[in-house]
């Protein structure tokens, strides 16, 4: 509850507030104001995407200034010696862009991107993210389903080719995001394609997290773990790199061609043991594993003179979410980043959610319980204890003084426990089970609302990318006599969220030509401030919607 002195201040903050929207803001706002809650998920999800379109982040990362491009406050000389390689699902994007930029410096350039990526552009009208007809960079599509291919290996042997031609005048530009490890293939011999992505799909297959099969994979590949440096000794080499993994380590992107990691047997094996794997690995995997430790002391690090290696992240899921930030506050919203770092089962992730809801919502002070249960649910999905209690200090703030609609942002790569043989996805499943979390509360416009999804506009194997839930969501099951507990059990959140009230649930963008994991978006409607003999008390909160 309120003390009565700080009702006074509460009142004046938020009449301030009121003002500061028709002073500043009163044409835009009026607009926003006619914008449903739901529309504005929608357009700050589409907003968090485009931030991070391959040739937007190019385009921000690679300044062209007269002869040079200036990449991280570095400075490169083109003398018509630009080399462009590249792997990764967002890659041809990214190619096309930097052409653009880099214009008749650019000799030559090959790169990796996943099976019918061209058509699939063409057909969304991405033309902006294909390479003109006279392009001097070769495409090379492979890697069907996301699995490495003989197309996928052919298209590793021209990248490694076209790397080890070069002399210490060259400059090459490695651009690298999401899939690539699929998309370059490069088993150290004796191994075989098919015994290596045997190793890699079984390890999948048991639940190894992205750490894990990547550690793995760098052990067994010649170009994985700094190798493409390494060939491409003792020209400069720039990595552009759009991250798809949490934290944004270089040498797990992609398995980090681009950056020297020793290889451990002795951890590899381990992985493979905790995954009982170890006794029913091929004879060539042992023998390779048997080497020791065989890498590539030429690569000088983190250095911009000739020979040397510079890895960028030009792209992630911070940037994403900063953009929607940046429009939530144009929509009306207060912005608040939770954590770009979310991950583990979708069940604690929705828990901690509907509890931040509630935190948020409630009128009263929350009990002490909430917040507990809170701090012992954030390290277990990836979120610091520090942030949580910034946040939850923040919506503290906005409950008790009427600061308006909060919009609570996050990102990351939950995991889904597959129990069942239905068809859905993590932000889908996230989302349903959010939308249960927030059973019984207000719904929208006064209730809260949540948003969940893929940035790369494909949730698991289905055409959705995620989907918006509120409170309301247990209610329309009931009314259509859908089976929610059925559906979480079989994993078929697609199927459920295409039958609830529709399908209007789902968001269905299609492929965004990106990739740099989910957003997480918790909209949280003002809640009116108590005040004895208020009568406009109640409708504060409509003021700011
Ligand atoms: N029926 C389902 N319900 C919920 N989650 C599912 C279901 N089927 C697959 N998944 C999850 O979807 C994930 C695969 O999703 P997706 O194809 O989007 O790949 P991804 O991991 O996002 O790949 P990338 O990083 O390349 O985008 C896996 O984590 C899997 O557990
Ligand atoms: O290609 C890969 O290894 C994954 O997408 C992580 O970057």
């Amino acid at each position: 509850m309120h003390q009565p002195l700080q009702q006074p201040m509460a009142r004046i903050l938020s009449l301030l507030h009121s003002q500061t929207l028709v002073t500043l803001t009163g044409v835009r706002r009026t607009v926003v104001c006619r914008m449903s809650l739901e529309a504005r998920a929608r357009e700050l999800f589409a907003t968090a995407v485009e931030a991070v379109q391959p040739d937007a982040v190019v385009r921000r990362g690679v300044e062209r200034k007269d002869d040079s491009l200036v990449i991280d406050g570095r400075t490169f000389a083109l003398r018509n010696n630009l080399h462009l390689v590249g792997f990764g699902k967002a890659v041809l994007g990214m190619a096309a862009e930097a052409e653009r930029i880099a214009g008749d410096h650019l000799v030559k350039g090959v790169i990796s991107v996943p099976h019918g990526i061209q058509e699939t552009l063409r057909c969304h009208g991405k033309s902006q993210m294909l390479l003109k007809d006279n392009s001097r960079i070769k495409v090379m599509e492979g890697a069907k389903h996301n699995l490495p291919d003989g197309d996928a290996q052919h298209a590793a042997q021209c990248i490694k080719q076209l790397a080890s031609e070069l002399t210490e005048k060259d400059l090459l530009l490695v651009l690298i995001s999401g899939g690539g490890s699929a998309l370059l293939p490069a088993p150290i011999p004796p191994i075989s394609l098919e015994e290596k992505h045997d190793v890699t799909r079984r390890l999948a297959g048991a639940g190894a997290t992205i750490q894990e099969l990547n550690t793995v994979r760098r052990a067994l590949s010649l170009l994985k773990g700094g190798g493409l440096a390494h060939v491409a000794h003792p020209a400069q080499v720039v990595a552009l790199i759009l991250s798809d993994v949490i934290g944004d380590p270089l040498d797990l992107i992609a398995s980090g061609p681009t950056v020297r990691t020793d290889v451990w047997p002795e951890e590899v094996i381990s992985i493979l043991q905790s995954y009982k794997l170890s006794d029913s690995l091929p004879a060539s995997v042992k023998e390779v594993l048997g080497r020791g430790s065989p890498r590539w002391e030429n690569i000088k690090e983190e250095s911009a003179g000739k020979g040397g290696v510079l890895n960028t992240v030009i792209g992630s899921n911070s940037i994403a979410l900063k953009s929607a930030g940046r429009r939530a506050r144009e929509l009306g919203f207060r912005p608040v980043v939770l954590s770009g770092d979310v991950c583990g089962d979708v069940k604690a992730v929705s828990r901690l959610y509907g509890l931040l809801a509630r935190f948020a919502s409630s009128r009263e002070e929350p009990a002490p319980e909430l917040a507990a249960e809170m701090l012992r649910l954030g390290p277990e999905v990836g979120v610091e204890s520090w942030d949580l209690c910034r946040t939850m200090q923040v919506l503290d703030e906005g409950r008790k003084e009427g600061w308006g609609a909060t919009c609570l942002l996050a990102g990351g790569e939950p995991t889904v426990e597959l129990t069942g043989k239905g068809r859905g996805g993590r932000n889908q499943e996230l989302a349903l089970r959010v939308g249960l979390e927030l059973r019984g509360m207000e719904l929208p416009p006064k209730g809260p609302m949540f948003l969940s999804g893929g940035t790369d506009g494909q949730d698991g194997p289905t055409d959705a990318a995620g989907a918006i839930t509120d409170g309301g969501l247990w209610e329309e099951a009931r009314a259509q006599g859908l089976d929610v507990e059925g559906t979480l059990k079989d994993n078929d959140s697609f199927t459920f969220l295409s039958k609830v009230s529709g399908g209007h649930r789902l968001l269905s963008p299609g492929l965004t030509g990106t990739n740099v994991m989910d957003v997480h978006m918790l909209l949280l409607p003002s809640i009116p401030i108590r005040i004895p003999n208020d009568p406009e008390a109640d409708d504060r909160s409509l003021r700011y919607m």
